[in-house]
Formats: C-alpha cells, sequence, structure tokens
C-alpha cells in the first residue's frame, strides 16, 4: 500500500494540513518543536490505531479542539484505491472508515496499512522486556499470516481462564478442567509453531543484514518458546502446576516466549555500543520489511523519526538504501536537511518544511 494523500485536523500543533508524498522517500524538515513527529505520529495512527508517544488520546487532540482526524488516500499493489480515516473525539471510542464505511474494528484498517516505526526510543526493542520482541514478531505474523490473528485472541482468552482458574486453586488436572488445559496447549503450539517458522525466516534476512551493519560482530537470531526446549507445552504445564498455584499465573507457554540476538553466545545487549544497537534494530526492522515483501508481494510503509540523533550518516545512508530497495513508501524527519545529504541521489523524493504546525512543500 502507499499513501496518495494525507490530511491531518487537529493533530497536536498542526490545526489542519494537507500532503502528497513522494511514493518513495518522503523527508519532512524542521525546528525542534515544529510539528515533525506529529507527523509522523498521525501516519503511525493510521497502521496501530494508536500513538507511539503516549496512551492518553487526549494528549493528541489540539488543545483548542475536541477531536482529531487523520484520512488518506492509498492505492493497493493492484493500483485499487482506498480512503481509509480515523477519527477520536474526547471520551468517545475512535472511529475508523474505509471507503466511506464506518467501523470500529481497528483490525480492518490496520491490516491495509503495513506501517512500522524507527525513532530515537527504538533499542528498546533489543534493551526492553520480552514484550517488546513479541510484539515485533506479531506485527510480521499478523501481516503474512491470516490465522495468526484469530489464535493470538483465543489464546489470550484461554491464558485469562487458565489464570483465573489457578486464582480459584482449582485442581488443573480435574477431569472438568482438563478440556481448557487441552485447547490452552492446541492454541499455545500451533502460535509457537508459526513464530518459530517466521523466525526462521527472519534469520536468514537479518544475518544477512547484520553482517553488513555490523561486520565487526557474528550476530545470531533465535527463538524462545516460552517453556524448557525439549519438553512439550502439556509436559511443561504439569511439571509446573505447583510452582503456577504459587505465583498465581501461568509460567509457561508463548506468553512468555523471547526472540534472543547473540554474539559468540553472549546476549548482544551486553556487547553492543548504543549506536551499534541501534544499527542491530535497523537490520532488524529492515529483515522484517524484506520478508514481508516477500512473503506478501506488497509493499509497506516505514517511518524515521530524527533519524540524525539515530545513526551515522553512512548507516542513515545504508538503511534509507535498503528501504527503498524494496520499494518501501519512506517518511524521514530531520532537523536539518544537510542531515541528509546524500538524498540528492534520490530522483523519486518530496521535501517538506513544518513550521510551527504548518506543513509545506519545498
Ligand atoms: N495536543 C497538542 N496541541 C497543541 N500542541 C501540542 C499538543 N501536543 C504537543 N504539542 C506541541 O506541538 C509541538 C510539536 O511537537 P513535535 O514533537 O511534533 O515536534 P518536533 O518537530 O518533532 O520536535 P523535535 O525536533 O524537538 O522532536 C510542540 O511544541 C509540542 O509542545
Amino acid at each position: 500500500m502507499k499513501l496518495d494523500k494525507v490530511q491531518l485536523h487537529n493533530f497536536r500543533n498542526i490545526p489542519r494540513a494537507s500532503l502528497t508524498p513522494s511514493r518513495a522517500l518522503t523527508v519532512i524538515c524542521g525546528k525542534n518543536g515544529s510539528g515533525k513527529s506529529s507527523l509522523i505520529e498521525s501516519l503511525y495512527f493510521l497502521g496501530f490505531g494508536r500513538s507511539f508517544r503516549t496512551k492518553r488520546y487526549r494528549s493528541v487532540i489540539n488543545h483548542d479542539a475536541a477531536s482529531f482526524s487523520v484520512f488518506a488516500l492509498c492505492h493497493n499493489e493492484q493500483g485499487e484505491t482506498y480512503r481509509v480515516g480515523l477519527e477520536r473525539r474526547e471520551d468517545e471510542p475512535f472511529t475508523c472508515s474505509i471507503n466511506g464505511e464506518h467501523s470500529n474494528r481497528l483490525a480492518d484498517l490496520v491490516s491495509l496499512l503495513p506501517v512500522q516505526l524507527f525513532t530515537p526510543q527504538s533499542t528498546d526493542l533489543i534493551l526492553g522486556s520480552p514484550s517488546e520482541r513479541r510484539r515485533f514478531l506479531d506485527w510480521g505474523l499478523f501481516h503474512v499470516e491470516q490465522l495468526f490473528h484469530q489464535y493470538a485472541g483465543q489464546y489470550r482468552k484461554l491464558l485469562r481462564h487458565r489464570n483465573a482458574l489457578i486464582k480459584q486453586q482449582a485442581d488443573l488436572g480435574a477431569p472438568q478442567n482438563r478440556y481448557w488445559e487441552e485447547q490452552f496447549v492446541e492454541c499455545g503450539e500451533r502460535l509457537t509453531a508459526f513464530r518459530q517458522r517466521y523466525v526462521e525466516q527472519l534469520r536468514h534476512h537479518f544475518e544477512n543484514i547484520a553482517s553488513e551493519f555490523l561486520p565487526e560482530f557474528a550476530v545470531t537470531l533465535s527463538y524462545y518458546k516460552g517453556w524448557e526446549k525439549d519438553a512439550s507445552l502439556t509436559e511443561s504445564l504439569v511439571k509446573k502446576r505447583e510452582y503456577d498455584g504459587k505465583i498465581g499465573h501461568t509460567s509457561s507457554g508463548p506468553h512468555k516466549a523471547d526472540m534472543r540476538l547473540k554474539i559468540d553466545g553472549v546476549n548482544a545487549q551486553e556487547i553492543l555500543s548504543r549506536g551499534q544497537l541501534r544499527m542491530a534494530v535497523a537490520a532488524l526492522q529492515l529483515a522484517q520489511t524484506n520478508l514481508f515483501t516477500q512473503l506478501t508481494s506488497r509493499k509497506s510503509i516505514f517511518l524515521l523519526d530524527d533519524v540524525g540523533a539515530e545513526l551515522d550518516s553512512d548507516k542513515r545512508e545504508r538503511f534509507i538504501d535498503g528501504l527503498l530497495q524494496v520499494d518501501t513508501q519512506v517518511f524521514v524527519t530531520a532537523i536539518e536537511k544537510s542531515q541528509l545529504d546524500f538524498i540528492e541521489k534520490y530522483e523519486d523524493k518530496k521535501m517538506f518544511h513544518v513550521e510551527h504546525g504548518s506543513v509545506k512543500e519545498e
């Protein structure tokens, strides 16, 4: 999917903006506090239905308004056009629309627009908790594996149910509870199989890119499924029954899974510098973009916020080169154009300048 036109209303300090981005590279420049990240945040909303900066919708609505909206005109790989939009009013659930049809099902909108983001906080993907890495993997699976969303939702329900039984100190081995245990195992094993296959595919892309981005290290990627390596989920659940009863929740299953990055057997975060960690994240995201394109023949949208603060010049160039090579629609923000002097070589690009919330094409 590519965005042909984007319109914002009352989004943070941007009262109104309309822009026609490039199909390839769109550069957004402006001073600190001008509204660059807000513009990127509005595009993120189309791909995730939420902000990457806050959980409070009120913070996103312009201080002088009661709602914000983001609309986009886009086209898919078959040339079909879509009009998508979302609106959020104070104290009301969000509404989204696709070709004029209103819906409260965010998944409809999100599945249309595969958006990824790289920001100064992106090192959390490696430094943060396993849930960050599961979210990363599940973004990919959501877009490439039709059944994944359904199984992930079912698993969440079954996990809640199992945890409720544990809290009630119910006997999980009793015949009346065995049905739920079997459902939990079946669904958990399916999710695990999806994720293991996905990481295996991602690993090939990642290790190739990492050998170029971090040539001094041999970084490897592996998947920890969330329970002991050589046991089935059933075996682990039975073995941990007493322990789970003590801690009050389920300690084995794909909700405890992780993706691990290692260098000579040691966790990458213990060895890599901050700049190298950013490169490892860039390599992971580029690998995910390549895999997405390979598996779906679709194009994704990539947002790079404050790229100057993140990577040095030749790394910035390599990252953007890699994204454009697979025909990703890239949006980049920078304080100064000079942070992106290499972009002269790209023919298909557009430049925008943001000042006090006003967005103008250069
Ligand atoms: N709900 C809101 N209504 C109006 N203005 C807001 C709102 N939320 C934030 N702002 C202001 O919008 C401005 C733009 O913020 P934004 O983060 O987009 O800037 P930026 O150009 O990315 O800056 P930097 O380069 O410093 O990251 C800031 O001055 C901020 O205080």
